[in-house]
């Protein structure tokens, strides 16, 4: 039975960190989603929207000189590109302001069960607060841009590779500084994170497909499988794998085996890759001290630290040699 911890003994677990909100990767592919403004910001909601592909998104802006040029294109763009990112996700543009305190119509539409989340972006806080105040009551999540008091949730910084999203959050309180570290983040995060992404998660795919189960045995093997797979690619080889890679990855199930990069290209480098595949088993090559698939032993503080040892204690050999031959 576990005893009330005293204020002296260390908390066994991290404790809550304040920061009010909860960041969540939240799904809107079945929901309508309102945005009144057509302004640059109004253009920044809609492409980060359109990332989302929500089932349909209402529109509200008056199709005049004030229509910023990138909200125009995600809407009614003709190329193939701007074609494609709306493809699939019903959009309704209504040419006009929206103001549910004037307009019945607009009010029913907050009224009726349609929309699931309202965002405005426009130059006019006094109907924002009025329309905030609406969806409230009404249990309608909202964001109005730049009034942290009216928003239920906040947007952040965000930096999209494929299917990898990274959102930097600060409550409100430095969204320049959160834009920077975004900034940071995209030059630390490998190119083909993204790929290496998709790849994994077609792997995880082609294993449900192989083991179907649902029960508990069947979920604690193919996740420790999936584990021991994954930690013996880097980032960077996850990135190269293709179909052949997977399924030969893919055959090392039914033994019960987690075949690593070199595994599966042994005939790499005219027939070499054995070798790597060979070292990569007693872990030659990685990592020694942080056991981290992307640590190569290059960077190991083992590695780094005891080649230095032996290149100082060699130099210092030299030295000693030629100063003593001198005397
Ligand atoms: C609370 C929040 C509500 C929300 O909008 O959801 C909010 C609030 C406010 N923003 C203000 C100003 C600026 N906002 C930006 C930029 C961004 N603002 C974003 C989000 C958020 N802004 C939410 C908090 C998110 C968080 O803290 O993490 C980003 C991250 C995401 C996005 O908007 O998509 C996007 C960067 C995206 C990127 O580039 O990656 C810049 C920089 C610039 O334009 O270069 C400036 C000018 C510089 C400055 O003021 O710092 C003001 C003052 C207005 C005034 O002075 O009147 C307020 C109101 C206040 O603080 O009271
Ligand atoms: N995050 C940021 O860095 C910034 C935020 N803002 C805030 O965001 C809001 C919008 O700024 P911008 O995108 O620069 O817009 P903007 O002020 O350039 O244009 C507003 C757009 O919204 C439309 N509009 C006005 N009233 C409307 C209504 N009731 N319904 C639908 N559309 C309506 C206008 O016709 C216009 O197209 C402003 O309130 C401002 O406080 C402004 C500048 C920077």
């Amino acid at each position: 039975m576990s005893s009330p911890s005293s204020s002296s003994t260390p908390s066994p677990y991290p404790a809550p960190h304040p920061t009010n909100s909860l960041l969540l990767a939240y799904q809107v592919r079945t929901r309508t989603i309102l945005l009144a403004g057509g302004g640059p910001v109004a253009a920044s909601r809609l492409y980060h929207l359109l990332c989302a592909r929500p089932k349909k998104l209402v529109l509200f802006a008056p199709d005049n000189e004030d229509i910023d040029d990138e909200f125009r294109w995600r809407v009614e763009g003709e190329s193939e590109d701007a074609k494609k990112g709306r493809e699939g996700i019903e959009i309704e543009w209504r040419k006009q302001e929206f103001d549910p305190t004037q307009n019945k119509e607009d009010l029913a539409l907050l009224d009726g069960d349609e929309i699931d989340m309202v965002l405005t972006a426009i130059p006019n806080p006094t109907l924002s607060t009025k329309i905030c105040r609406l969806c409230r009551a009404r249990r309608i999540p909202v964001n109005v841009a730049d009034v942290p008091p009216e928003c239920d949730f906040y947007f952040g910084s965000v930096l999209r590779r494929g299917s990898l999203g990274v959102m930097v959050s600060t409550q409100g309180k430095g969204p320049r500084v959160a834009a920077r570290i975004r900034r940071k983040l995209e030059r630390a995060i490998p190119e083909n994170a993204g790929e290496a992404i998709e790849n994994v998660g077609q792997l995880r795919k082609g294993l449900r497909e192989i083991e179907k189960g649902t029960g508990k045995e069947a979920i604690e093997r193919r996740m420790g499988w999936m584990i021991r797979v994954s930690d013996k690619w880097s980032l960077a080889q996850l990135g190269e794998m293709d179909e052949r890679m997977r399924n030969e990855v893919l055959a090392g199930w039914e033994k019960d085996e987690a075949r690593g990069y070199w595994d599966v290209n042994r005939g790499k480098y005219g027939g070499l890759g054995w070798l790597a595949s060979f070292a990569s088993r007693l872990g030659v090559g990685t990592c020694p001290v942080v056991k981290d698939p992307d640590g190569s032993a290059a960077k190991c503080p083992f590695v780094m630290g005891s080649t230095g040892f032996v290149l100082g204690a060699a130099t210092a050999g030299a030295v000693a040699a030629f100063w003593m031959r001198r005397q």
